[in-house]
């Protein structure tokens, strides 16, 4: 179980604090470990989390890279879509909402998606995660580091011309409500208008990678690759 401790970490906010320790169970079972790791009594074994975010239009290839990243690297996949239309799927209070949200081609309210993303992280065993289709707004991007409390370490960004993009979402095959002309359009102008500048602001930290991502999806993972190889060692 991936979990982080105040004493590790200053910037892990108190709610994710809170829910994480309930999920230890209590406080008491928490604060006993980290006096136990104090004393040297166990070693510590929680792992700082490494935070990937994948970012690119409709159909630029973020998941097909994601599932190669996984394989060899063995980060935690989480889509945001993905997360969303199981939502949708397990028929909660917020299914309807987000289903029409989705088939607007507009986005689902940040509140909504950070807490999908915070469960799999909280559930996951993992620390290395690839987060893919998130954050698509500077809401998104302030949600997660509100409520999680942490920036990612990387962002790549799937720079393809819309025309590919097109071509490969009516070519998806998924059955996706949101997998049709009128909706990518939508999608497309959402980009531009509002995910864009989240990719500017990561740029403008130095976090940047850009990928070009035209080509077959061998080439394409030969961009990927390195970047990742590069933090290989010190993510463990
Ligand atoms: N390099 C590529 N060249 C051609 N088609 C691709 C490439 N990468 C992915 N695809 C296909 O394009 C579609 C969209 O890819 P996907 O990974 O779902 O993109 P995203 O998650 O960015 O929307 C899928 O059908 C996928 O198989
Ligand atoms: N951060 C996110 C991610 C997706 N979504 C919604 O889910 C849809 C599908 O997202 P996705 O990441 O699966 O789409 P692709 O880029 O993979 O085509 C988006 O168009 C939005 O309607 C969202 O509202 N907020
Ligand atoms: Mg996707």
């Amino acid at each position: 179980m991936w979990r982080r401790v105040a004493s590790l970490s200053s910037s892990i906010s108190s709610s994710f604090l809170a829910q994480t320790a309930s999920r230890l169970n209590t406080w008491e079972s928490l604060t006993t470990g980290i006096a136990q790791q104090a004393k040297g009594v166990i070693a510590p074994k929680e792992k700082t989390p490494f935070i990937t975010f994948f970012l690119g239009g409709p159909g630029s290839g973020k998941g097909t890279q994601c599932i190669k990243i996984v394989e060899t690297f063995g980060f935690a996949h989480l889509s945001a879509g993905d997360l969303l239309r199981r939502e949708i799927a397990s028929k909660s209070a917020d299914g309807a909402m987000i289903l029409n949200t989705i088939k607007e081609g507009k986005i689902v309210p940040s509140q909504v998606t950070v807490k999908l993303i915070q469960k799999e992280m909280e559930l996951s065993d993992n620390h290395k995660f690839l987060i893919d289709g998130f954050p698509r707004t500077e809401e998104n991007r302030v949600s997660f580091e509100r409520i999680i409390g942490v920036e990612p370490n990387v962002v790549l960004f799937f720079d393809c011309p819309e025309e590919e993009m097109v071509k490969r979402v009516l070519n998806r095959n998924e059955g996706r409500v949101d997998d049709n002309l009128e909706t990518i359009k939508k999608r497309l102008t959402v980009f531009q208008a509002l995910s864009l500048p989240v990719i500017n602001y990561y740029s403008e930290r130095g976090k940047l990678y850009t990928i070009k991502a035209i080509g077959t999806e061998d080439e394409i993972f030969e961009q990927v690759r390195p970047i990742f190889a590069a933090f290989e060692q010190t993510v463990g």
